[in-house]
């Protein structure tokens, strides 16, 4: 619409340039003012220092000279008192004759000459006593002839002396402690702190600094400064080392926010730096804003949590999916149930809601869900199975209704507001919200797919694949929670089509990269860092493809906090607006009947993306054990490093090497990434050599092997 609107306007523009008069008599450029050529000069003039030369750059240094200035006596008086301590103890040192003492004592002639020491001693001492008498009689008389003036310009003269001999200089003389006192946060006033932390943290070089961009000022609960770094460093450093800088500003790192400053006015050095004047997820929890909300909009991002400055975090659902990860009780089902409230209170939204815990926490999500189902056992897995092939077939049959739509009702193929909101199409936003997913998903059932032999969680997987792959077009949504991210339960497959992660406290940074991708471990991002006490707080990465995400790579998120009661009237709420709204279905209207599907077209639809080779059975050990490690990462990573293996499998790591390299795998040497974000060279076993073994097994070649050597033998 936009583009016709903008052709039209030209051919208007066209339109008045060709019925105009050519007009020649163009006015004459006007000559600059003379102030705006002395401005420009000014400006631009290399003799004017740098400060003087725009307003921004004055207002900096008049600040900076005022902090000179109020810095300035401390300094003074500091200094004066360095000065005097140093001048009292060269004194001593030359009334005690150390030096001559020392030498003689070095050459053993001490003894000898004592008597001269004492001498050369008490003649020192003498001359003090006359220099002090003379100072005071001089001081005396200058008092008498000139008042208290002439005692505060000595004394003042004295000071200057004394400040000059004590300023701080490189390698100055003085006491050192042996373990000084504890380091303290105080950067908030003086830049070089700031400068001294990043070459201690070693983001800049000893002889880089850095530029301010904007001032140390208090924002929120903390101070916030701008800088840009030297031109060879980047921003994205200072992030992924943000726990080495906190330790350099002497903070603890969740008070430390780092951030690049990207698009208009940032670029890939600019840095902004936010230090919490205390831990900023240490107060009561958060109280979650739709709770008074008569309804919502799920199209709207969906007020998520706020980070630590205190600013809100919405999070999209529209178009995207959302994975949390976590160990048990750090705040999962609140989390989800943050997006769920946002769902729930919109009527048009219809709601598949699978507690694969059985506790209350979804209790009352039954009285608006469209599909419910609550417990471990069998039957509920079974049931989770049946509304996911379900829904499987309604996004199939969305696809092809869509295609039928009119240009103007579904300009692209995807869902719009206006399609989700009309009943006669019905094709509501339609969430699946599965809390512990890995209940169903490590169902080991022997399931048979259409002549394909897997296991009922495995089903549940290619399903859930599916529908975080096609479904975000048609309007579904899939948020599913974990307490178990690892490899074997939340496959590689349907990791990749979950585009919004969540992680909050887990067990190690394998784990936090397993929810939130590849590397994040390495990029700053480390779930398995945040604090057990810090319930709720975790690592969100939005979207890529959503506006959201487009800006941040990821960011530490405290969700907002319902309690149950107030969940409980959420989803009342929810029921009361789809009764009004006409929308109550399902379960929640006591209909539970299924509908009955097409299943060929289903495994059909899952056939495409989710076919493997098979593994066969009966493989030799340790390669089974490797095979059920890995599972499906067994065709997407192309590289395991032995470590892994031997502390995955707890095997011996030698006799370990000797079984695989009997199976045909020899361990090779291959760059992985490490923790601290550089590559190391380990060694291990790559996928491709690990396949080739198991198909060799599989087409009886190291069985073969075996029975002609042992026929040899
Ligand atoms: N955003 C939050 N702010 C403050 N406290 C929270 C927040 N979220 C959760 N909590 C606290 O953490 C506790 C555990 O929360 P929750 O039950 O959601 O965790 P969980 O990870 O789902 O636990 P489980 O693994 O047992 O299911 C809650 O009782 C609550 O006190």
């Amino acid at each position: 619409m936009s583009t016709e609107e903008g052709s039209g306007s030209f051919g208007h523009v066209e339109r008045h340039v060709f019925e105009a008069d050519l007009v020649d008599d163009v006015s004459p450029v006007p000559k600059p003012s003379r102030w705006r050529r002395f401005a420009r000069w000014w400006r631009s003039s290399t003799h004017i220092p740098a400060g003087l030369r725009s307003r921004e750059a004055a207002k900096n240094a008049a600040v900076d000279v005022a902090l000179f200035l109020l810095g300035s006596p401390k300094s003074f008086v500091g200094a004066v008192w360095r000065g005097l301590v140093l001048a009292v103890r060269t004194w001593r040192r030359w009334v005690r004759v150390v030096d001559y003492r020392e030498a003689a004592e070095q050459s053993e002639k001490l003894a000898d000459k004592f008597i001269e020491i004492r001498e050369l001693t008490l003649f020192r001492w003498k001359l003090t006593g006359a220099v002090a008498l003379f100072t005071a009689s001089v001081l005396l008389v200058a008092d008498l002839c000139f008042g208290t003036v002439a005692l505060w310009g000595s004394g003042g003269v004295v000071a200057v002396a004394l400040a000059v001999t004590g300023r701080r200089k490189e390698g100055a003389p003085g006491r050192k402690a042996v373990l000084s006192g504890p380091r303290s946060f105080a950067w908030a006033m003086e830049p070089q702190v700031l400068v001294d932390a990043f070459r201690d943290a070693k983001l800049v070089g000893k002889d880089e600094s850095l530029r301010l961009v904007e001032r140390a000022s208090r924002a929120g609960d903390g101070w916030a400064i701008t800088v840009d770094l030297p031109a060879t460093r980047k921003a994205a450093d200072v992030v992924k080392n943000r726990e080495a800088l906190a330790s350099a500003l002497a903070v603890d790192e969740v008070q430390l926010v780092v951030e690049r400053v990207r698009g208009r006015g940032g670029h890939a050095g600019r840095v902004f730096l936010w230090v919490a004047d205390e831990d900023p997820y240490a107060g009561p929890p958060v109280r979650f804003p739709l709770l008074e909300a008569e309804w919502w909009d799920a199209w709207r991002p969906i007020p998520f949590g706020v980070d630590a400055r205190n600013r809100k975090v919405d999070l999209p659902l529209v178009w995207t999916s959302l994975l949390v990860g976590a160990i048990p009780r750090q705040g999962k089902t609140s989390a989800v149930r943050v997006p769920a409230a946002g769902l729930v209170l919109d009527p048009h939204t219809r709601l598949y809601v699978f507690d694969g815990k059985g506790g209350k926490d979804w209790e009352a999500a039954e009285a608006v869900a469209h599909r419910f189902v609550c417990g471990d056992e069998i039957e509920h897995a079974t049931a989770v199975r049946d509304h996911l092939a379900e829904l499987v077939a309604e996004v199939q049959s969305r696809y092809s209704r869509m295609s039928k739509l009119d240009d103007d009702v579904c300009p692209e193929s995807k869902i719009t507001p206006a399609i989700s909101r009309d009943s006669a199409l019905a094709m509501p936003i339609t969430a699946v919200i599965i809390d512990e997913v890995q209940v169903f998903l490590e169902n080991p059932e022997r399931e048979d797919v259409g002549g394909r032999k897997t296991t009922l969680g495995g089903y549940i997987a290619d399903l859930l694949t599916y529908l975080a792959r096609k479904g975000p077009a048609v309007g579904v949504v899939v948020v599913l929670a974990t307490q178990r991210p690892d490899s074997n339960t939340i496959p590689s497959r349907l990791r990749a089509v979950l585009g919004s992660r969540f992680a909050l406290r887990v067990m190690d940074w394998r784990d936090s990269n397993i929810v939130l991708g590849e590397q994040m471990n390495t990029r700053g991002f480390d779930a398995s860092t945040l604090l057990t006490n810090h319930k709720g707080v975790g690592i969100l990465r939005p979207d890529g493809d959503t506006d959201a995400g487009e800006e941040t790579l990821a960011l530490i998120v405290r969700t907002y906090y319902m309690l149950n009661a107030e969940w409980r009237n959420i989803c009342q709420r929810g029921r009361a607006l789809r009764e009004a709204t006409g929308t109550l279905t399902g379960h929640a209207n006591g209909d539970d009947a299924h509908r009955a599907i097409d299943e060929t077209a289903v495994v059909k639809a899952l056939g495409a993306g989710t076919a493997r080779a098979p593994i066969p059975e009966n493989l030799p050990e340790p390669l089974a054990s490797v095979c059920h490690y890995l599972g499906s990462e067994l065709d997407e990573r192309d590289f395991v490093p032995s470590g892994e293996l031997t502390a995955a499998l707890d095997v011996v790591p030698g006799i370990f090497a000797q079984q695989m390299g009997d199976l045909g795998c020899r361990p090779t040497r291959n760059r992985v990434p490490a923790d601290d974000g550089e590559t190391k060279r380990v060694r291990g076993y790559f996928t491709a050599e690990i396949r080739a073994a198991i198909q060799r097994f599989a087409a009886d070649e190291i069985g073969s092997d075996e029975e002609t050597e042992d026929d040899g033998a």
